[in-house]
């Protein structure tokens, strides 16, 4: 894309995509790529960010990145292991520090008008994560700010536009951090703040029109945030070209399938809803483990598309709403293999027998951006609010083996933790919500008489990508309305549980 465009240097750090974040939130575009996957074509990146890293500049596991081509040549900001970095390997020193500095410091220096602590001052609040600590400036090191532990913790080369900061300006705790990327992206290195919503579909509309040309496409429609503004993204480009196809796989939410259809008909899109539940149901008989579940599931929602593919004649592309962090968790840093924790029906490519090229408009944006791309389109609110939902669907929240009863079971209880959710204007306060039917039966006393029925757990969690997430605060009163109602309403339950685990170490579902 033809912006303003930030570079993003990655060494694994936990906090590399919140750098991004920070910086999309300044209206630039960023890009994040692995620290020795340093793209060619550099002339179109305006400035330059390395990340923090798990790793130490003095062990033998130090990461080195090529910097010939930016070091002096473009205006650089280092974060901490970053900063140790240019110190350490440029005539400073990097030593472990005496005792390991982690969380909120403040400033008690800071060197007087200087551009980069523009509206920063002594005393401001700044978030360490390091063990390691620079002892001595590198050559042409002119020292900015310090904290009570840490002398070195901001510097500049003069004579260069490069900047190393100790601290983290991207965690939330760093109170002057976006005041600080401001300072050096926008008046240090003169980025134009020029990446908006609207900018963003009006490049991309001109940019899917160029490359789909008079080609059709099919779309995956899930009735989710994602396929659905790519939907719209790709309807302003190629209008009745797109096909989207919107499968009932059978583990949708209660009246899912009919509603998400009736909501897409006044948005003038070509879709084509396909009851495949049977089909689904059947591949699922009988299994019971979590990644057997995901894979037979994959597997169908491949064939269907297939199917539905070759009804259309001459389709060239399958478009996906596949988002930034699906890209990210998928490109480890240190090009290590990083463990499977749940193969997602969604990623891993499309088999050889189907020859689509694949199109991903919104394969850069942040879930929030997608929300805010899909309303500067004027897309309906309601529809942008909704809660992510998985592809599996309730597959996932079942443990254990599936059967139709269960689903209706299920069905019927998330509809009435979702609906009391909204009743109670709970629902736009919580990321994701839904209920988990659990393979326990317990005993318990209804009108006299003894049941032993199924437990249910209800999971509601506050999150900004899904990454990390903790449970919501629900009030005891909400609790207590919706698993009265749940019991009462829905027959073969008479158990309900909150589920209080944050992720990590839980994840969000259950399988
Ligand atoms: N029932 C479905 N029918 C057709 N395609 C689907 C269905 N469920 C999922 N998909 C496809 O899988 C992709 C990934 O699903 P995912 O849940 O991650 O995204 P989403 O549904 O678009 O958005 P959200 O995260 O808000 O639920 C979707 O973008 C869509 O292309
Ligand atoms: O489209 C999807 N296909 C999947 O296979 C899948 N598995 C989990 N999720 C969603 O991802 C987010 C993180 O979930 P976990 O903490 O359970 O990994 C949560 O929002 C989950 O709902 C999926 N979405
Ligand atoms: N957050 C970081 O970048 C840490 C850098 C280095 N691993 C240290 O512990 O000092
Ligand atoms: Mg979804």
């Amino acid at each position: 894309m033809q912006h303003n465009n930030v570079l993003i240097l990655d060494f694994g750090s936990q906090y590399t995509q919140l750098i991004a974040r920070r910086v999309r939130e300044l209206n630039i575009y960023c890009e994040i790529y692995p620290y020795n996957k340093i793209p060619k074509n550099l002339e179109i990146y305006k400035a330059v960010i390395l990340s923090g890293s798990p790793n130490s500049v003095r062990g033998e596991a130090v990461l080195h990145p090529e910097l010939k081509a930016i070091r002096g040549k473009k205006p650089l900001l280092a974060v901490c292991y970053g900063a140790q970095y240019l110190a350490h390997f440029s005539g400073g020193e990097v030593a472990p520090s005496d005792s390991r500095e982690y969380g909120r410091a403040n400033l008690s220096f800071v060197k007087e008008k200087e551009e980069f602590f523009h509206n920063i001052y002594t005393g401001s609040q700044v978030w360490m994560s390091h063990s390691d600590t620079i002892k001595t400036l590198p050559e042409n090191g002119v020292l900015l700010a310090s904290t009570d532990e840490v002398k070195n913790a901001a510097f500049k080369i003069e004579g260069e536009q490069t900047y190393a900061i100790q601290f983290h300006p991207e965690v939330y705790h760093t109170t002057d951090g976006s005041q600080l990327l401001e300072n050096f992206l926008v008046h240090i290195a003169k980025v134009e703040q020029d990446w908006t919503p609207k900018s963003f579909v009006e490049e991309s509309v001109a940019e899917l029109k160029e490359k789909l040309g008079n080609d059709r496409v099919v779309l995956g429609l899930s009735g989710g945030v994602d396929s659905s503004v790519a939907a719209m993204l790709l309807h302003k480009a190629i209008g009745e070209n797109l096909y989207c196809i919107f499968v009932n796989n059978g583990l949708l939410r209660k009246n899912e399938f009919s509603e998400v259809l009736e909501q897409y008909k006044g948005m003038g899109l070509n879709v084509k809803g396909v009851d495949a539940s049977a089909r689904f149901l059947d591949a699922l008989a009988g299994l019971s483990d979590p990644e057997e579940k995901r894979k037979a599931i994959g597997g169908i929602f491949i064939e269907v598309f297939d199917d539905e593919a070759h009804e259309i004649s001459d389709v060239k592309w399958l478009a996906q709403g596949t988002i930034y962090p699906d890209i990210i968790e998928s490109v480890s840093a240190t090009g290590g293999p990083s463990v499977t924790i749940k193969s997602h029906h969604n990623v891993g490519g499309l088999p050889d027998f189907m020859k689509l090229k694949i199109v991903e408009p919104l394969k850069a944006l942040f879930k929030d951006e997608v929300r805010r791309v899909g309303a500067s389109m004027d897309m309906d609110k309601e529809l942008l609010g909704r809660h992510p939902f998985p592809g599996p669907g309730l597959a996932i929240r079942i443990l254990g083996d599936i059967t139709a009863e269960k689903v209706r079971i299920l069905q019927e209880v998330d509809a009435v933790f979702i609906g009391n959710l909204r009743k109670w204007n709970l629902y736009d306060s919580v990321w994701q919500a839904g209920a988990i039917l659990l393979p326990v039966n317990s005993v318990g006393v209804m009108g006299d008489e003894r049941t032993y029925e199924k437990c249910v757990a209800l999971r509601a969690v506050e999150s900004t990508d899904g990454m990390t997430a903790d449970w919501v605060n629900l009030p005891y009163e909400f609790l207590q309305k919706t698993s009265n109602e749940i019991i009462n309403k829905v027959k073969g339950v008479n158990r309900v549980v909150y589920d209080i685990s944050s992720k990590p170490p839980a994840t969000i579902e259950w399988e």
